[in-house]
């Protein structure tokens, strides 16, 4: 990068940026010093369960729509077209699930941390699996987040890197440390919008620079970008519609169905119902932003056409390039830029705050508190706090370490998404699905999932074979040749035939938008033969409200005494007693429950519950 191309802050930006620091600090400490002032651990980890639909369902976006989103989505478009926007089908049965059969299972359980889940259902030995599994892709995950923005920014602006991490994680782990869930929710409202309208900025100002609309869709068009439904069932196709649409529904179902970050925001929720409104919330909300990221990226393309500007951004990835078209569209433009820049670390403070917050959570719940039963509620909260701040610095840790990861960050979050989360959401559906399955199994279940999962994400960045083949990316003077000289570059590019790998390779080159599935599947497949040949687990001896009836509801033509032999037909029941059901050994911490859905909601989305539904008086 030369400096005379290097862009430069104004004050003003540095300004905007240090506003929005200090606008999250003044919201950790406005909930560090009212309500309960934290005291509890009610009120740190689950906000009182006092939240409301809107601040819930801004925040469940923010938990998994970082800077790698921002930066990773236009680079992608950009570089192999609109594919990519396709996950956006993925959406609709990616909530659906969710709302509908991961909440009523986890809200009327009363648990306040999902693998509290796992050892209702099976030990606590599978308990600890699912949690420290889960606190590895968290880790992880939150370098990639710290790193990403504070990396970009430096490639392009020569942005003080190492400072620029120090005080993001600072700042974070100070609001999160100080407010607790609550803190952590309504900065994530903030850090949303803030997101929202540096994209919209970027798009609105880089559309009329580049010639308007129809300048912009007619280089876009002509520049191949816009990618039509690609139905190619090859599984090692990077991005096709079912990579995408289908592969991205497990995707979506190890995120918003059983990690830590969202469960405990529907737990946060005031009842069931809000939480599955949240959870519908999050839809539109969630379109809009891939719609943004992916205008953000036919933008970029119309304005440099794919010409390849390595010299502009250095030998750093095609991620800072999304950062060098910022900086170019509103380098004269004073104030924008820094509305960018707080729109990249918006999105990265909303998310790690999520994470150290989920972090600190099931570490006290899952790990500390059922080895201290004793605790004091001061004791606990302080001892939250403690390792909130400590994951906080190991996070930096960990933003070193993605120094040295793949190229595109997305693809590495994507990656580490389908590698750790595919295996733990196999791990809950087996639990929820198949009531035969044992502890035993569940354990060998996960290990398995996790060891080939691990074998291909590793095989596939060692013989770097699923980083998707480069189309050819044809720059504005292509166009300008007279046609029949295009079309001979684009017949002779064609015509080169790719080795189609073969054996090892070929499962090495499975798209990583399947590791969801592939490894989800492996866990549910490896679970049930271990616990078929250890004995499996019978109707009566599974705790009540841990199985969801899906095998019941989908087999629902057959004839009643078939399907209670197959033991699948116990609904998911409301549990009675305001005590949660308690597992033999466990000692899950009971929260007293405001009120339940009520009798006709209930019923409405589980139409074969059989069970009575006690009518709950709303605790006053
Ligand atoms: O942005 C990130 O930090 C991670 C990349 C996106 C993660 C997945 S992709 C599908 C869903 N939509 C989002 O905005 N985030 C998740
Ligand atoms: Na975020």
């Amino acid at each position: 990068m030369d400096p005379s191309d290097q862009k430069h802050f104004a004050v003003v930006d540095y300004v905007i940026f240090a506003v929005l620091l200090a606008a999250s600090m003044g919201i950790g400490l406005y909930h560090a010093l009212s309500g309960g002032r934290q005291r509890t651990t009610q009120e740190f980890l689950m906000a009182d369960r006092s939240m409301r639909c809107l601040p819930v369902s801004l925040s469940l976006i923010a938990s998994f729509q970082s800077a790698v989103a921002i930066i990773g989505v236009p680079a992608e478009i950009y570089t192999h077209g609109t594919q990519y926007w396709f996950i956006g089908c993925a959406y609709i049965l990616g909530l659906f699930i969710p709302a509908h059969v991961f909440i009523p299972v986890f809200y009327r359980l009363q648990v306040s941390s999902a693998y509290q889940y796992l050892e209702l259902r099976f030990s606590k030995a599978v308990r600890i699996c699912g949690t420290l599994t889960f606190i590895c892709q968290m880790v992880i995950y939150m370098g990639i987040c710290v790193y990403t923005p504070a990396f970009a920014l430096n490639a392009v602006t020569g942005f003080e890197l190492w400072g620029t991490v120090l005080a993001t994680g600072l700042v974070c782990t100070l609001y999160t440390t100080m407010g607790g869930l609550k803190a952590v929710i309504w900065t994530d409202v903030f850090q949303t919008v803030v997101m929202f309208a540096g994209q919209l900025a970027v798009i609105v100002v880089g559309v009329q620079k580049t010639g308007g609309v129809s300048e912009v869709w007619r280089k876009v068009w002509e520049g191949n970008r816009i990618s039509g439904l690609d139905l190619n069932p090859d599984p090692t196709e990077r991005h096709t519609f079912w990579t995408l649409g289908v592969g991205g529904i497990f995707l979506m179902l190890s995120l918003y169905g059983v990690n830590q970050a969202q469960v405990q925001r529907y737990l946060s929720s005031r009842t069931e119902r809000d939480a599955v409104r949240s959870c519908y919330m999050v839809f539109p909300s969630l379109q809009l932003a891939l719609a943004l990221s992916c205008v953000m990226g036919l933008v970029m393309f119309a304005r440099y056409c794919g010409e390849d500007h390595s010299d502009k951004r250095g030998n750093s990835s095609m991620d800072a390039m999304v950062i060098y078209f910022v900086m170019d569209m509103l380098q004269d433009l004073p104030g924008l830029p820094g509305l960018f820049v707080a729109c990249l670390f918006s999105a990265a403070l909303s998310t790690i705050s999520s994470a150290f917050n989920s972090l600190a959570t099931v570490t006290m719940e899952d790990l500390i508190k059922p080895h201290f039963p004793a605790m004091t509620e001061a004791r606990a909260t302080q001892l939250s706090k403690a390792l909130a701040m400590s994951y906080g610095l190991l996070c930096l840790a960990m933003a070193y370490l993605t120094h040295l990861m793949g190229d595109s960050v997305l693809q590495v979050a994507l990656k580490i998404f389908g590698m750790v989360g595919g295996p733990v959401l196999g791990l809950f559906s087996l639990g929820m699905f198949f009531p035969w399955a044992n502890s035993t199994g569940a354990v060998a279940g996960l290990g398995a999932g996790l060891a080939v999962a691990f074998w291909v994400g590793i095989g596939s960045i060692l013989t770097r074979s699923n980083t998707g083949i480069r189309p050819p990316v044809p720059d504005c003077r292509a166009m300008l040749l007279s046609d029949n000289t295009t079309a001979a570059i684009h017949t002779a590019l064609s015509n080169v035939t790719l080795s189609r790998p073969s054996g090892l390779k070929r499962f090495y080159s499975l798209s990583y938008m399947w590791y969801s599935a592939f490894n989800c599947f492996t866990v549910i497949l490896i679970g049930l033969i271990i616990s078929f040949l250890t004995g499996p687990m019978k109707e009566e001896d599974v705790t009540p409200g841990t199985v969801y009836p899906l095998l019941g509801k989908l087999l629902h033509f057959l004839p009643e005494r078939l399907k209670k032999k197959l033991c699948c037909v116990t609904p998911l029941g409301q549990t009675l007693s305001s005590q949660p059901p308690q597992h033999k050994e466990s000692n899950g911490s009971a929260f007293q429950q405001e009120d339940g859905p009520s009798q006709e909601e209930t019923e409405s989305f589980l139409p074969d519950a059989h069970t009575p539904f006690v009518e709950r008086e709303t605790a006053v």
